[in-house]
């Protein structure tokens, strides 16, 4: 790897001398593997693994399995997080005792909401935020896939939230950087780095820090991070927040064989940096604050809608209702309002309907709660997201274990032929024991109902199947 020759002046500086070529000499060794489990989902411990030590969830892989070819990713069993990233959990399972509402503002691909769903505590809502559309869909299929149903995800740029006002009680802004703690999995960071970009970066990320600020509850928690080592993007901008929006940084709780690194300044407040020759991972910024600056502002109201109300396909008003055997279909219907939206029934958690409808009238909603199915004309068609979800009632439909071969066929939106005693309509496939998805058996053969999207491309079957749970 050519490491840029300013990028090396400059992190020589911060770091010394003898950190510098320690950290020059971990970029040239692989990148370690790590994967989080859904403890929802699946209950194993991957084979031959070691715990991340900061987050209980996750596991450092002796090797790198074909992920794409593992039923269970796709089912949503764990998802693929280099170990640094994990260390949100830390601050979450420290600081947030109560529900809460929280707002991942970069939430794409994923990776830190899927994290902080499985560790907030119940009852709380995560709204998940990215402004990137292509990414956005990226990230809602990764929640769908993780399957928690108190979620929300929008796609919209920071400014568009600044008028909600004070509605969040935590803030994750894993703002986008420079990226130098990528360079070891990422050689574009290496080729697009330079000084300019860092700057460009810091002043960005300052902006963005300004127009999603006023969301915050006076005393809410912001967890900033980024995956860059220089201090403009992450010592100095902490002290920024500090001094122009109003805020205290707080000390997490932190063992001294994770051989974390602290502040590089000469400040004093308390960061937490993650340096590949120290920690096991990649290069990883993070810093807590409380907000203590006063909002004078409320909380926006729903906006009342114009004329161009929803209307049904076709441009009839709907006259659907969410038929009464649908409740069936989840556990606990009763903490969730079921409403029909264009075509779709969809369930969401009724102590937070006020939430989910002033976003509605004021961002663009990608996904909330679970899709419980679709209309087709004559029946509901079952949805995805409900196959996904953790609050799916197994018993619903029959159910039908796939073996690996027809499982891969399956996820690449092959026909399935299901055995004779099966019976016809709605089936819930499974691999392993997980869903995976619905098929309608029509006899002959199973119609399909895997998001056409997110079919596994590639025709390569691979001559070991993946088994990471031995
Ligand atoms: C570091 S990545 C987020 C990674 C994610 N939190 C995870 O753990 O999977 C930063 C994200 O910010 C998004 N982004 C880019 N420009 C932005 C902007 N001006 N405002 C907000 N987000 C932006 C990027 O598209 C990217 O998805």
């Amino acid at each position: 790897m050519n490491l840029p020759a300013d990028f090396v002046t400059r992190t020589r500086r911060l770091l010394g001398e003898a950190d510098f070529a320690a950290l020059t000499e971990a970029l040239k060794k692989e990148t370690p593997v790590s994967i989080r489990i859904n403890q929802d989902k699946c209950s194993s411990v991957p084979a031959g693994s070691t715990p991340v030590p900061w987050c209980p969830e996750g596991y450092y892989l002796s090797g790198r399995p074909s992920f794409t070819f593992d039923p269970l990713f796709h089912a949503g069993c764990y998802y693929v997080q280099e170990a640094s990233s994990m260390f949100l959990a830390q601050a979450l399972r420290q600081y947030v005792h109560e529900p809460v509402v929280m707002l991942d503002l970069c939430a794409a691909p994923g990776g830190k909401s899927t994290l902080a769903r499985s560790v907030l505590p119940e009852g709380s809502l995560l709204v998940a935020n990215e402004v990137m559309r292509n990414r956005s869909q990226v990230l809602a299929e990764n929640l769908i896939k993780w399957g928690h149903p108190e979620v929300i995800v929008t796609n919209n740029d920071p400014a568009d939230f600044t008028e909600l006002g004070p509605l969040f009680d935590v803030l994750l802004t894993d703002v986008p950087c420079s990226g130098e703690g990528m360079f070891r999995k990422d050689e574009v960071a290496v080729q697009e780095w330079s000084i300019d970009n860092v700057d460009t970066c810091w002043q960005r990320q300052r902006r963005i820090l300004r127009d999603i600020w006023p969301c915050l509850k006076t005393g809410g928690l912001l967890v900033y991070s980024t995956c860059t080592y220089n201090r403009e993007e992450n010592e100095d901008n902490v002290a920024w927040i500090v001094r122009e929006l109003g805020a205290e940084v707080l000390p997490l709780e932190v063992q001294p064989e994770w051989h974390i690194t602290g502040n590089l300044t000469e400040e004093e407040f308390p960061v937490y940096r993650f340096l590949p020759h120290k920690t096991t991972g990649e290069g990883l910024f993070l810093a807590v604050l409380r907000k203590t600056s006063e909002e004078d502002r409320e909380c926006a109201r729903v906006k009342p809608a114009g004329k161009s109300a929803k209307k049904g396909k076709g441009g009839k008003t709907q006259v659907l209702q969410v038929p009464r055997e649908m409740q069936n279909w989840i556990c606990e219907a009763e903490k969730y309002v079921l409403k029909v939206e264009d075509t779709e029934a969809v369930a969401f958690p009724a102590a937070y309907g006020e939430v989910y409808e002033l976003l509605k009238s004021r961002l663009k909603v990608l996904h909330a709660g679970i899709t419980l199915g679709e209309w087709k004309g004559k029946d509901w068609q079952p949805s995805h997201t409900l196959a996904m979800s953790t609050t799916f009632q197994r018993d619903t439909f029959p159910q039908a274990e796939l073996t690996y071969e027809q499982a891969i066929a399956y996820l690449r939106k092959e026909a399935v032929v299901l055995p004779p005693e099966v019976s016809k309509g709605y089936v819930t496939l499974t691999y392993r024991g997980s869903v995976l998805g619905f098929a309608k058996n029509i006899g002959n053969r199973a119609n399909n109902l895997y998001p056409q999207e997110w079919r596994i491309r590639s025709g390569y079957l691979p001559e070991i199947i993946p088994d990471l749970f031995g």
